[in-house]
């Protein structure tokens, strides 16, 4: 379904970016990242280095079509849940999303290459919000913003993604450090 050359840019960093399996994509079936057909939701995470924020490239399938043609926003606002949790994890908050707001800008091409990112805003006892965005891969258009409050829990209620989180985080500290 995706093309040599789109495998080939979604897993390609950008100068500055390091790749990055987050904790929950060991898990079978996972609904933004679980897809390896292409028909869905195609994405490779990374961490943007200098502010340890998150990116990701997508693209979306055939299979994630609301307008025809186009991205339906439940897809967009799930790889902004996906992201910003994403980014949240990585600075060290084992979070679940409580709210979530996306602000679809600009309707989304199916098969279009587009870049998230993502970043902690503020952290407050448990609530810790985020910030994301969702962009055109190789240009400037927003197609959608999200913002979202995500709650800390007891770590020990994640069970094996705990101690895969502290593994995966400490060896991408090592590699860029
Ligand atoms: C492994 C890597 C993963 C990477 C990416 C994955 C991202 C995926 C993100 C998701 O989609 S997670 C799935 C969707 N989310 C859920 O299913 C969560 C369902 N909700 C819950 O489990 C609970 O409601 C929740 C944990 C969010 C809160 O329950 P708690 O009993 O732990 O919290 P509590 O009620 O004590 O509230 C703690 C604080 O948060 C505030 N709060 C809780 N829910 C809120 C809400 N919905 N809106 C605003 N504030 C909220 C609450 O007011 C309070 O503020 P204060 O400390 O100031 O008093």
């Amino acid at each position: 379904m995706l093309s040599d050359d789109d495998v080939k840019w979604l897993e390609t960093p950008q100068p500055g970016w390091s790749a990055l399996r987050l904790p929950h994509m060991i898990l079978e079936d996972s609904f933004v990242s679980g897809d390896s057909s292409g028909r869905r939701l195609s994405l490779r995470f990374f961490r943007h280095d200098p502010d340890r924020s998150l990116r990701a490239k997508v693209i979306f399938g055939p299979g994630t079509q609301g307008p025809p043609g186009h991205a339906h926003g439940g897809s967009m606002a799930a790889v902004l849940d996906d992201a910003m949790g994403g980014a949240a994890w990585m600075q060290g908050h084992p979070v679940v999303a409580a709210e979530l707001t996306a602000r679809f800008k600009t309707m989304l091409p199916l098969g279009a290459r587009c870049v998230v990112e993502a970043w902690v805003s503020a952290v407050d006892g448990r609530k810790v919000r985020v910030a994301g965005r969702l962009r055109q891969g190789d240009g400037d258009t927003v197609f959608a913003e999200g913002e979202a409050l995500f709650i800390t829990l007891d770590p020990k209620k994640f069970g094996v993604l705990t101690s895969e989180a502290s593994r995966i985080f400490s060896e991408l500290d090592e590699g860029t450090s």
